[in-house]
């Protein structure tokens, strides 16, 4: 029995599919992110699994029972799963531990657990309007914890946090995971967030699902420009410049569009089997830099740990063979 099974979910606005034929599984203590441009489905889709949308057509299995979207209940939303929306409002004027005994279904040494665990231990005595916005996150996240679910469904959970809440909420989230038990998915769009933590990724675009595959698949061997792109930076060498790689031993001109990360290319001291051009741009990112490389016509971007290279400056770069994908 699969955890979680979506099939065939489609679902249109103004004759416009929001979700379109959208089937996948996830199993239980899988992580599971949902990625994808502005637009193109993802809180329709998991509101959806949560009970919270409803679907035109096919059926979400949660534990073997089926979802029932919201105009067929009275209340609602699917017993076991909790939906962590990105507009969250917690009521103005109760202290937080009000809010919280609210929604308590657990012994009060379990429900302290998940406040430690969600790092708002300290706050239990503060009003809501006395506290920080990813502090009423990281309570919103407690309010929904307490209700026990099996599957928790986070909405873009790091729009809008500094680097040092977005930190404090990673680590909530591991552990909600790993001490909780509680299966997660999540919907990001940013790789630094996603490709650390996920175990599968689905890709969407205008309502489908364009790819699914693990962090590694995803980033190095995406399926076309569109999810290249959603993952960071790229050297994309059409069939019409790919005599460019020329001198680059292993590398196949097939026709197909040439795929390199910029961390694939390496600076070498010699131009044999290497590409020989001119540093045209640095930029300076803390941990590496980037440059641009200008071959010929054609500029590629490099990223180096090297950081002693002045514009104008030759360079050759060589990429093992292995790292080159193509699309
Ligand atoms: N109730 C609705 N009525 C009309 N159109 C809607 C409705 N809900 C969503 N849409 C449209 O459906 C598309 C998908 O919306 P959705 O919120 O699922 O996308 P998303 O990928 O989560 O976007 P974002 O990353 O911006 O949150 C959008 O074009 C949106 O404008």
């Amino acid at each position: 029995m699969d955890f979680l099974k979506v099939s065939n979910i489609s679902k249109q606005q103004q004759g416009v599919f929001i979700v379109k034929d959208v089937s996948f599984t996830q199993q239980q203590f899988q992580k599971m992110v949902i990625a994808g441009e502005t637009g193109s489905g993802k809180s329709t889709l998991m509101k959806t699994i949560g009970g919270l949308s409803q679907p035109d057509a096919g059926t979400v299995l949660f534990e073997n029972v089926r979802v029932e979207g919201p105009l067929e209940v009275l209340i609602p939303g699917q017993p076991g799963t909790a939906y962590l929306s990105q507009h969250f409002e917690l009521r103005n004027n109760y202290r937080v531990e009000e809010i919280l005994s609210y929604a308590n279904k657990l012994s009060d040494e379990d429900a302290a657990e998940i406040y430690a665990i969600c790092r708002i231990s300290h706050l239990l005595k503060r009003k809501t309007d006395q506290v920080s916005g990813g502090e009423k996150q990281r309570i919103a996240m407690a309010r929904l914890l307490i209700s026990a679910p099996r599957l928790f469904l986070l909405d873009e959970p790091y729009s809008n946090l500094d680097m040092i809440h977005k930190s404090i909420l990673k680590g909530v989230i591991n552990d909600i995971g790993e001490q909780l038990g509680i299966t997660c998915m999540l919907i990001s769009h940013d790789p630094l967030d996603i490709l650390p933590w996920a175990d599968e990724i689905l890709v969407m675009k205008e309502g489908e699902i364009v790819q699914q595959g693990t962090p590694q698949q995803i980033y190095n061997q995406p399926v076309n420009e569109y999810v290249a792109r959603l993952f960071g930076k790229y050297n994309l060498i059409t069939p019409a410049r790919s005599g460019v790689l020329a001198g680059l031993p292993g590398i196949a001109l097939n026709g197909k569009n040439i795929f390199i990360r910029p961390e694939d290319f390496r600076v070498v001291s010699t131009p044999g089997e290497a590409l020989t051009g001119k540093v045209n741009q640095l930029t300076f990112f803390g941990s590496y830099t980037e440059m641009e490389v200008l071959l010929a016509e054609d500029i590629i971007t490099v990223k180096t740990a090297i950081s002693n290279m002045k514009k104008g400056d030759t360079v050759h770069v060589a990429v093992a063979p292995d790292a080159v994908w193509y699309f």
